[in-house]
């Protein structure tokens, strides 16, 4: 079974599709980056050209970009659009309480500056990104190139300080080299096992000399949507602070496996 049609990715598309429902004609929409928002890019992508759905994208990575345009999306910058109605973006980790781990793309600081610019924040993924408290997922934090090492040493003692269970800080590597993001950063990993308060973790790091942005999204994210390999959905609000599951019969899951197994 390949990657695009496992359990998981169907999990993924099951999210992805069902966030699509939220997007009206008229609005501006913050576009994200991985493989649950190339889902969703592509399910708008279906409604612009066969249902005329009238939207502008504000994609947050050229990989995104490249796809929404390849998909005939009408695109825009966000210093054109100013602000925006809703972003749809994945998520490597995300709590009750809505906080997120982002940044496993790479995308980290276009796609948090995006979704602050947002009136509503959407957060696709498949159930088991659903954790009691963050910090499995290494977390991503994004540094200038100058003086990269001397950031990693403050960062360290730093997380000497901090409440989590390990501290490991590795350059993210990519074929052989030293990742580099859109803005033409590096990603830092912090490899902390358990974050015991992740808002005191983020401020402190962006205090650092050299840290450009780091990957917890804190008062980010509106409503969660969680996709089940089985088909269902469970939409986590923040509003209402409560999680509630919808398509109970699976049936929707198996329709959509036998799509993308074709
Ligand atoms: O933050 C991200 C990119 O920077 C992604 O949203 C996150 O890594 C989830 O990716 P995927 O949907 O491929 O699991």
């Amino acid at each position: 079974m390949s990657a695009s049609n496992s359990p998981i990715d169907l999990a993924k598309l099951v999210a992805a599709r069902r966030a699509v429902d939220f997007v009206e004609s008229g609005m501006r929409v913050g576009l994200g980056t991985g493989s649950t928002a190339a889902h969703m890019v592509r399910e708008l992508g279906r409604r612009v050209r066969e249902e005329g759905l009238e939207i502008v994208g504000v994609p947050t990575s050229t990989a995104t970009a490249r796809l929404a345009e390849e998909l005939g999306i009408p695109l825009t910058t966000l210093n054109e659009a100013g602000s925006l109605d809703v972003t749809i973006d994945g998520a490597d980790e995300f709590d009750d309480t809505l906080t997120l781990i982002k940044g496993g793309g790479g995308a980290l600081l276009q796609e948090k500056i995006v979704a602050a610019a947002s009136e509503r924040m959407i957060v696709i993924a498949d159930a088991g990104k659903h954790v009691g408290t963050l910090g499995a997922f290494p977390l991503p934090v994004e540094v200038l190139e100058f003086g990269m090492q001397s950031t990693r040493r403050h960062i360290a003692a730093l997380l000497d300080e901090a409440d989590v269970s390990g501290r490991e800080a590795v350059f993210r590597e990519r074929d052989g080299a030293r990742f580099v993001t859109d803005e033409g950063n590096h990603i830092l990993d912090l490899h902390l096992g358990r974050i015991g308060d992740a808002r005191r973790l983020a401020t402190a790091l962006n205090t650092v000399p050299g840290v450009v942005e780091n990957g917890l999204f804190i008062d980010l994210c509106d409503t969660v949507i969680i996709g089940h390999s089985d088909g269902r959905v469970e939409i986590g609000d923040l509003a209402s602070g409560a999680f509630t599951e919808e398509h109970g019969t699976g049936e929707e899951g198996e329709n959509l496996f036998r799509d993308i197994a074709g």
